[in-house]
């Protein structure tokens, strides 16, 4: 499992300008939404500023000149601005807002788009969870950076900029105390907000290691009892969770700490520009209007730093989750097309190997030479010991891998010359655990079809004995399956998937046979709707239950990645090798089973008697 599995992982990761740009690119498509947001967002953060340089004008000139008219246009002025504020408050809410839904559609996009691409090989590396955190936490995180991040940066920014010019017009002497001032109360505000994120996220972090012991030891608890951990594993929860209260501590310690020390700093401005304007009084240069404005302008100022800094302090994990999101779309598809790769048409013909050898890590051979040919038309059955390498050959023949010596060739062409479409779209496959997707039972058999007709639906279930027991749902083709068909019995889906192969017609079928979880008569059905596929098409079978495939054309024992017998049922039973150990061993099992169902049923008739 990758270090940065869990979602509260510490990024590591140096900044990397790249990824910076390639935000910005994310933004590209939607410039109009994002001109039009900072020209809302300037417009407010001028206005804010002017609003305190009209406030010095109402006092000067107003209340300290006692001039009606002026105070009296000032107020004029001031409504209309207001007004002209308002309407780009809600324009740059709302951008921002469809900028957000936007930049996540597009993200959404292009990350499920790509992970439809990725090959096989990159999903048994890759924990679901990863990929989850990528495509929900780290879409969120640069979402919201690429938007109320940059709303509020730019917010602060020009809020700043506009108060420091407004403050250079009215006196450029004590702008600069408080220019000079403003670098301190940024390093303060940044570095305050980087160490109370860092403490929430330890909080968080710990928590989740709570949460998970709180977990185990309630599911775990008769292991608990019965060992008696009781006190060890308090022992080990108190040490999280005096972590978790220190941690806490921290927290509020500098939580509460911050704006004190932000305001003490900006005390010390206020500080300057009253003596300034104590020392100037005399002069009479300074008028009460300006000394206000200086005094709101440095107060106000407080807000739009906060923010800016809040903003910096987040950049570094909203760019970590940007990384991790890239190197996702990054990674290519271990299979793609040649170039010049085409469809032929059709993948009906010979299916040979040749001199195969296959492995998944470190060059150990998990298929080792496989030679082999199928005719077009034949039932080849596989079987053997677990491990031996049965889905990997049928993995390969569906190019989730290719070989990594020798080939595969369809129709006489080498696979690898053919486009993926033309060879994935003519197989069918239907698992061992078949997955069904939610929706309802017709959604899920016209999966592969989705222009199929009811009739055509109704016809394929028929075929495959799936039809009897759709009927007999409350809501027949229309009753809903459930996530991952929780709702259906293992048999049951596996009719429902037996029934989707047969309407998206493949034209090499392949089928990895329920275990032992079917019951007698379920198995039969699947049975005959396997049978009902397998007419006139390439079939290749992994089998579990030997006796469903007493009918191959050809049973192949795979074992340690090499055909070990090959031959049909009788032709295998009168070799007495592997297949005769197998058969019969597993004849007698189910002998066994039966005759213990009986005598069980005969003992719970004895005593309820
Ligand atoms: N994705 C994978 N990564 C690494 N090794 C794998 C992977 N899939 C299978 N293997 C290994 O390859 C070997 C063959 O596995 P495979 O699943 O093909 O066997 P099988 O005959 O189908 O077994 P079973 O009957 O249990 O399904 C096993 O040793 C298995 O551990």
């Amino acid at each position: 499992m990758p270090a940065d599995f869990y979602e509260e992982e510490d990024f590591q990761g140096q900044f990397k300008g790249n990824v910076f740009k390639r935000i910005l690119d994310l933004m590209r498509p939607h410039w109009p939404w994002v001109l039009g947001f900072l020209i809302c967002v300037i417009i407010v953060s001028i206005l804010d500023a002017y609003f305190t340089y009209l406030s010095k004008q109402i006092v000067d000139r107003g209340i300290v000149n006692k001039d009606i008219n002026a105070l009296q246009q000032i107020l004029v002025n001031y409504g209309i601005l207001i007004l002209v504020q308002a309407a780009a408050v809600f324009g740059f809410v709302f951008l921002v807002g469809v900028l957000g839904e936007r930049v996540r559609y597009d993200l959404r996009q292009s990350l499920f788009n790509h992970l439809q691409r990725l090959s096989l090989s990159y999903f048994s590396r890759t924990p679901v969870g990863w990929i989850m955190s990528r495509v929900t936490n780290d879409t969120e995180r640069v979402a919201e950076l690429v938007t109320w991040g940059v709303l509020d940066s730019t917010w602060g920014v020009i809020n700043i900029l506009t108060s420091v010019i407004f403050m250079l017009v009215i006196d450029w002497r004590l702008a600069l105390i408080v220019i000079a001032i403003l670098p301190f109360l940024f390093y303060v505000a940044v570095q305050f907000r980087k160490r109370i994120l860092e403490q929430f996220r330890n909080v968080r972090k710990i928590n989740s290691k709570i949460t998970a012991s709180y977990n185990e030891n309630i599911s775990g608890v008769r292991v608990v009892k019965a060992l008696g951990r009781e006190d060890e594993n308090l022992r080990e929860f108190g040490e999280q969770t005096s972590a978790m209260r220190k941690a806490g501590y921290r927290a509020a310690w500098l939580s509460a700490l911050f704006l004190p020390s932000v305001q003490i700093i900006s005390a010390v401005g206020l500080g300057g520009i009253i003596w300034y304007s104590g020392a100037t009084v005399g002069s009479g240069t300074f008028s009460i209007g300006s000394l206000q404005a200086f005094i709101t302008y440095m107060t106000s100022m407080l807000w739009p730093i906060q923010d800016v800094a809040r903003v910096f302090a987040e950049m570094q994990r909203a760019l970590a989750s940007a990384e991790r999101i890239f190197s996702l779309v990054d990674t290519t598809p271990e299979i793609l097309d040649k170039p010049g790769a085409f469809d032929p048409g059709t993948i009906r013909g010979e299916i040979q190997f040749e001199h195969m050898y296959f492995w998944y890590e470190d060059e150990l051979p998990v298929i080792k030479d496989l030679n082999l040919t199928i005719q077009h038309g034949e039932t080849i059955a596989l079987v053997g010991s677990t491990g031996g390498g049965k889905t990997t050959i049928v993995n390969l023949l569906c190019r989730f891998y290719e070989p990594k010596r020798g080939r595969i060739l369809i129709g006489g062409h080498d696979y690898t010359d053919l486009s993926l479409q033309a060879i994935q779209s003519r197989i069918g496959v239907v698992l061992q655990t078949p997955h069904l997707f939610s929706g309802t039972i017709r959604e899920n058999i016209a999966y592969g079809r989705l222009k199929a007709s009811q009739q055509d639906i109704e016809a394929a279930a028929k075929l495959v004995g799936a039809d009897h027991f759709i009927q007999r749902f409350e809501h027949g083709y229309d009753e809903q399956v459930g996530e991952g068909g929780v709702l259906l019995s293992v048999g049951q889906k596996q009719l429902i998937s037996l029934a989707r192969a047969v309407l998206s017609n493949p034209e090499i079928f392949i089928m990895d046979e329920a275990t032992s979880s079917v019951d007698t008569l379920t198995e039969s059905m699947i049975q005959k709707g396997m049978e009902a596929i397998m007419q006139d098409r390439t079939s290749i079978i992994i089998a579990h239950r030997l006796s469903t495939i007493k009918t191959a054309h050809r049973i192949l024992v795979i074992e340690d990645g090499q055909i070990a017998e090959m031959g049909n049922h009788a032709e295998l039973l009168k070799l007495k090798g592997k297949y005769y150990n197998l058969y019969t061993r597993q004849f007698r099992f189910e002998r066994e089973d039966a005759y213990n169902i009986f005598k069980e049923n005969n003992q719970a008739n004895l005593s309820a008697g």
